[in-house]
């Protein structure tokens, strides 16, 4: 527990669990006969509770990477393991939240049905995940309490996007997976939604691995930045962000904060400069 507000009921199996990638592999078969190295033996070694960001050029495979994590695809190559489960065995237990770019949110349900409906439909989601009232207390948290009998249309954007956040949140995942959910909105926002994905992390103690564009996001949210580049898809390092906690304004200011930025920005630099060469 991070943040000392309550723990939602946790037994022994339900601690968040590490992964790791050894070798990863993903190669696409191309209409015209040719392949595309999509990731080329990606490495990474992510803690149990770890928050952790990956960073890179449009094309290098971030959510190649997050695809391959959450079982929608198999790897070409390489081992993968959650917690010594394959993401297969890892998605049938239940064990994983998905928060896409887009929040895929059922128009003709409430706020409060899309969040409960995984629990609603598949039994392992309902013993593990949050019961009605925790859910409602979720979205309280979330700023959704005086809508979450309303429709998604009835929304904001931010507010879509903190319905789909709060129903991966609900299955109380062991690792969750985001792939830019804040990308569409304004900084505002984005800096209120980070605030709350944080506060929530603390509380469920998940694995984290956080798709973004941005580097001050990156360094802001994380315990490590990864850094891939394209041409193959590939991590090209792994930069400890060693920052103390809870991250205040005035550490967000601090030249510390800002050579972490300087970093990855100089890495991502190289990486945008190889994917310019031709392949
Ligand atoms: N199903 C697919 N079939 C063929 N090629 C694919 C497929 N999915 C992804 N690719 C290609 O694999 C590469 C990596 O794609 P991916 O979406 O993982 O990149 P990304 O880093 O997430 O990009 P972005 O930042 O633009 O979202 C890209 O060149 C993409 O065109």
């Amino acid at each position: 527990m991070r943040s000392g507000a309550p723990a939602q009921q946790s037994g022994p199996e339900e601690v968040a669990c590490a992964i790791e990638l050894d070798g990863a592999r993903r190669v696409y078969e191309l209409p015209d006969l040719g392949h595309l190295l999509a990731l080329h033996d990606v490495h990474l070694s992510v803690a149990p509770g770890q928050f952790v960001s990956i960073i890179g050029p449009s094309g290098c495979g971030k959510s190649t990477l997050l695809r391959l994590v959450a079982g929608l695809e198999a790897p070409d190559g390489g081992v993968i393991s959650l917690g010594g489960r394959t993401p297969t065995q890892a998605a049938e237990a239940k064990l994983l939240g998905f928060v896409p770019q887009v929040p895929a949110l059922l128009p003709w349900l409430s706020v409060l049905r899309n969040v409960t409906l995984p629990t609603r439909l598949n039994r392992r989601a309902a013993r593990r995940g949050a019961d009605r009232a925790e859910t409602e207390e979720l979205l309280r948290k979330a700023g959704l309490g005086d809508v979450m009998h309303q429709l998604p249309s009835q929304l904001s954007g931010g507010m879509r996007q903190r319905t789909a956040i709060v129903r991966a949140l609900a299955l109380r995942p062991e690792v969750l997976l985001l792939d830019e959910p804040f990308s569409a909105l304004d900084e505002f926002t984005r800096e209120a939604l980070q605030e709350l994905l944080l506060d929530l992390w603390g509380e469920l103690e998940a694995t984290v691995l956080f798709v973004t564009h941005s580097i001050s996001e990156a360094v802001r949210l994380s315990d490590k930045v990864v850094v891939m580049a394209p041409k193959p898809g590939r991590i090209v390092e792994v930069v400890d962000i060693d920052l103390p906690r809870p991250r205040t304004q005035e550490l967000l200011t601090s030249a510390e904060f800002h050579a972490y930025e300087l970093k990855v920005r100089d890495l991502l630099r190289g990486a945008f400069e190889h994917g310019r060469e031709p392949a």
